[in-house]
């Protein structure tokens, strides 16, 4: 797992890396430029281009000066730089590196607030105003300087961070912070990177080495990991030569309605892609046929009006809730599904919203139950939220409290642990924007924990095996039973 750091944890590695090696912060900056000029030079290779490199008087600023005379040094020719005198204090990486550039004659011109540059001319700016040192939303004149330079229509570089964007915490309005083409981060990505309100701020960023101390960083806590593949590689693992069908357990599947059985084959299917020993599903009389067609592997239990829940005791895991709908009949097998007590429950779509309608059965669902909300539901369930910072505090607060793992879908699925640690899945595609994907992930997660792995990790090889699926239809679109086929051999390259 890769442990992010929060701003303040960064610089903390910072101060612990110059000691540990025994350099200079000027080393450590110098060794941070050159990282960014290679990435840099890789994506905008000609010399020739008008690069006009905007820098403020903290260590991002340094950056931005430093990055202008290595610019130079390899050959660019037309490298101009723009300084923001806003702040009254000036970094020792600044003056230094402006010390340097000014002894090249590279052009530096001081801004004023009473107009800007018109960039029209430029290939490209670099954005080196203000990196993780912000400590409050950008006002005055930054703000019309990042208006500005956003209204220019040119790419914009940010170095380290988008200037105005938090590193982590409650994200302000777009217009106060710097519209990125490329960012180019040092060391780790920023735990706000992987938020939705990243969008407007990144449009891609690359993660550059920077050498800061890998052991520190892996003992610090900032709540947020990312899942790594090698991660999942340790965790996921191969079936055993004497095994047979028990060995894998067997799911319970409660899902589908007449007009939704398509809900209840795809998660049906999810289940028996992802290995599990036998797949049950409870559907409708009318969704039998379609089943058998189907999905001939899984065996059916037919649910009619008045319909108990069946037996729980000789499944694995039970999922409930893809397609199932909000009737009086689902809220009454969802009550004795969690009355029973299952040991091992996945909770997706309708089960959730039975549940945001009564807080009781909430409290009563069993420790280690996986729910999979996507935002609307989790709003149903937990409150509606103004942004996504709130939104992952109250899953970390609610999963703690009721000892839940809760998988909040999204762009990056946010999977929070019952100790209210949050793991970040990397994986996913937009081709994966279609309806029935959500069953899909449910059908996997139940799965999973039919088989043996744990709440949380579950949740985590789930949503990592389904975004690398949805991530093969990258740039087109992928119908969630396309993705269900890709299963066996994104598990199978993922074990060997
Ligand atoms: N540490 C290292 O060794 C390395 C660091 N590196 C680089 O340093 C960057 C961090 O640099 P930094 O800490 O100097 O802060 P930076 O982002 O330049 O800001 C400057 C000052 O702006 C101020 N400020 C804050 N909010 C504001 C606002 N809204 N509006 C106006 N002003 C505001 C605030 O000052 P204050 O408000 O406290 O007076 C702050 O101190 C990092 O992103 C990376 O690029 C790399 O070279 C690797 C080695
Ligand atoms: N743009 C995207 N990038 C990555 N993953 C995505 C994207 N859009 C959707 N997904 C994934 O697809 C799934 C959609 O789930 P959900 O909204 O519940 O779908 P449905 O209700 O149609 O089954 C989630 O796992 C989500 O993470
Ligand atoms: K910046």
């Amino acid at each position: 797992m890769m442990h992010l750091l929060t701003a303040s944890q960064t610089r903390q590695a910072d101060q612990y890396t110059i000691q540990q090696r025994k350099i200079s912060a000027d080393d450590l900056m110098e060794d941070a430029v050159n990282a960014f000029c290679r990435t840099f030079i890789a994506t905008f290779p000609d010399k020739h281009q008008f690069i006009s490199v905007y820098c403020g008087t903290g260590n991002n600023g340094g950056d931005g000066l430093a990055i202008a005379r290595l610019l130079v040094r390899e050959g660019y020719q037309q490298v101009t730089v723009k300084i923001a005198p806003f702040n009254r204090s000036r970094a020792e990486g600044f003056r230094l590196n402006l010390g340097r550039v000014e002894s090249l004659r590279i052009p530096v011109t001081e801004l004023s607030a009473d107009g800007f540059p018109d960039e029209s001319q430029a290939t490209v700016l670099i954005d080196a105003l203000l990196g993780s040192g912000l400590n409050k939303p950008l006002t005055g004149s930054w703000q019309l300087l990042v208006r500005h330079l956003n209204n220019s229509g040119r790419p914009i570089v940010s170095v380290d961070i988008p200037t105005g964007f938090p590193a982590e915490g409650p994200v302000g309005d777009p217009e106060d912070f710097i519209h990125a083409t490329l960012v180019i981060t040092f060391q780790l990505p920023k735990i706000n990177f992987f938020f939705p309100e990243s969008e407007k701020a990144i449009a891609e960023f690359k993660v550059v080495d920077i050498g800061l101390d890998p052991e520190f960083i892996s003992g610090q806590q900032s709540g947020f990991t990312l899942v790594t593949d090698a991660a999942v590689r340790t965790l996921l693992q191969p079936r055993r030569p004497f095994s047979h069908k028990g060995t894998y357990g067997h799911t319970l599947i409660i899902a589908g309605k007449s007009e939704t059985m398509g809900a209840a084959l795809l998660c049906s299917e999810a289940s028996l892609f992802t290995g599990a020993g036998l797949t049950t599903a409870f559907v409708p009389r009318d969704g039998l046929t379609a089943l058998n067609v189907r999905s001939p592997e899984v065996i059916a239990i037919i649910r009619i009006a008045g319909s108990p829940l069946p037996k729980i005791d000789k499944y694995t895991a039970i999922l409930a809730g893809p397609g199932f709908g909000t009737d009086q009949e689902a809220i009454a097998i969802i009550r004795q599904l969690i009355d029973a007590r299952p040991g091992k429950l996945v909770l997706d779509a309708d089960a959730l919203t039975i549940l945001s309608k009564d807080p009781q059965l909430l409290d009563k669902l069993p420790a280690e139950t996986i729910l999979t909300p996507h935002m609307k539901e989790f709003d149903r369930l937990f409150g509606a939220h103004e942004h996504w910072w709130a939104r992952v505090q109250t899953a970390r607060k609610y999963a703690s409290l009721k000892r839940l793992v809760i998988v909040l879908k999204n762009r990056y699925t946010f999977i929070i642990l019952p100790d209210g640690q949050v793991m970040i899945n990397p994986t996913g595609s937009p081709a994966m924007a279609t309806g029935g994907m959500g069953d899909v992930l449910a059908g996997m997660a139940v799965s999973l924990l039919a088989q043996g792995y744990a709440a949380g990790e579950t949740a985590m090889l789930a949503t990592y095996i389904h975004g690398l699926c949805g991530a093969q239809y990258e740039g087109m679109v992928c119908p969630a039973a396309e993705l269900v086929k890709l299963i066996p051999a994104k598990m199978k390259a993922l074990i060997h």
